[in-house]
C-alpha cells in the first residue's frame, strides 16, 4: 500500500491561507561580512515562490536560516507560525540542498539516502520498521529510481542524483518543499521533466514551494515576468495559491508515478511555459 500522501486537505478545499514561512526583518552576517539586511517576506499555504538573485546575494544563506541551519543576526523566522528555534515538526518540510553541498564519495546507497529523509533532527538512531521501508520504496517508485536502490549515490548521474534527493525530501509527504537550485548541472531535457514534476505537485497537491533557481525561463514561464517583491539583491517571484486549481489528488506517490509513466510514454506534453 502506498503511504506517501500529500498533506491533508483543509475544509475549504485546500485553499487555506495560513502563513507557512514568515521572515521578519531578518539580517545576517558571516563573521563581519554582512550578507543581508532587514529582509521580510511571507509564504502562504500553496504559494510557489521562486527566489532569484545574483551569485552571492544570500539565497542559500536565507534557505539555511529557514531550515534552522543558521541563526539570523537579528529578526525572526517562523515556520507554520512557530519560531524556527522552537519548531519540531521537521517532517513537514522537505529540503533539497544544492548538489555541490553533497560529497560524491559519501558511502551510502540510494536506498539509504532516501531512508535518511525519515529522520528528524533527534531521531537519528530510531529503528526502522516495515512502514519506513514501504515509504522509501514508494518514494523511489514515484521518482523512477527503484532499480538504482543498491547503487552508491556517487555512481549516479546528476539527473539521477537529483531524483534521489527529491525522493528523500518527499518521503515524509512534506507540506513545504524547499529546493536550492535543483537543476544545476543537469541537461536541458532532464531539467524540463524535473520542472514538469514540480509543477504537477504544486497544481495537484496541497504543497507549498520555495525554490532558488537561476533558470529565468522556468521562473518567468510559471511565476510571471516580474518579481512580486524584492529585498536588496533578492527577488521573489510568486504564484499564489488562489491562482492554482483545487488540489484534487491526495496520494503523492501514486500521482507522481502516474505522471512519470505518462511522460515516459510520451503522452504528457511538457509545457513549462504554460502558466496554468
Ligand atoms: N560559511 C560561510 N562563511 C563565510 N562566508 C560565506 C559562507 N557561506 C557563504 N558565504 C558568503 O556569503 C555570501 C552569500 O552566500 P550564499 O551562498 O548565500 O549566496 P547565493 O545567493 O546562494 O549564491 P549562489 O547563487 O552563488 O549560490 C557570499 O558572498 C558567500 O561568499
Amino acid at each position: 500500500m502506498s503511504t506517501i500522501t500529500s498533506a491533508a486537505a483543509t475544509d475549504d478545499g485546500c485553499r487555506n491561507h495560513n502563513d507557512v514561512i514568515t521572515v521578519e526583518h531578518v539580517s545576517f552576517a558571516y563573521q563581519h561580512k554582512q550578507v543581508m539586511e532587514n529582509v521580510s517576506f511571507s509564504v502562504k499555504e500553496r504559494d510557489f515562490i521562486g527566489l532569484i538573485g545574483t551569485n552571492g546575494a544570500g539565497k542559500t544563506t536565507l534557505l539555511r536560516m529557514i531550515v534552522g541551519l543558521h541563526k539570523p543576526s537579528s529578526g525572526q523566522i517562523r515556520l507554520f507560525g512557530e519560531p524556527v528555534g522552537k519548531f519540531k515538526e521537521w517532517e513537514r518540510i522537505g529540503y533539497v540542498p544544492q548538489r555541490n553541498a553533497f560529497n560524491p564519495q559519501f558511502p551510502a546507497t540510494v536506498h539509504e539516502v532516501v531512508l535518511s529523509g525519515l529522520y528528524g533532527r533527534k531521531k537519528l538512531f530510531k529503528r526502522l520498521n516495515r512502514g519506513d521501508h514501504t515509504k522509501a520504496s514508494d518514494a523511489m517508485d514515484a521518482m523512477g529510481i527503484t532499480d538504482l536502490g543498491e547503487k552508491r549515490i556517487g555512481q549516479l548521474s546528476g539527473g539521477q542524483q537529483q531524483r534521489v534527493f527529491l525522493a528523500r525530501a518527499l518521503i515524509n509527504s512534506p507540506s513545504l518543499l524547499i529546493l536550492d537550485e535543483p537543476t544545476v548541472g543537469i541537461d536541458a531535457e532532464t531539467q524540463e521533466s524535473f520542472f514538469h514534476m514540480i509543477k504537477h505537485m504544486h497544481q495537484h497537491h496541497n504543497m507549498t514551494f520555495l525554490m532558488v533557481s537561476h533558470d529565468m525561463e522556468m521562473i518567468r514561464g510559471y511565476l510571471g515576468e516580474e518579481p512580486a517583491s524584492s529585498a536588496g539583491k533578492l527577488h521573489f517571484y510568486i504564484k499564489h495559491s488562489h491562482e492554482t486549481q483545487d488540489c484534487v489528488e491526495s496520494n503523492l506517490a501514486h500521482s507522481l508515478k502516474g505522471l512519470r509513466e505518462r511522460m515516459e510514454g510520451g503522452r504528457e506534453v511538457i509545457a513549462i511555459g504554460n502558466s496554468n
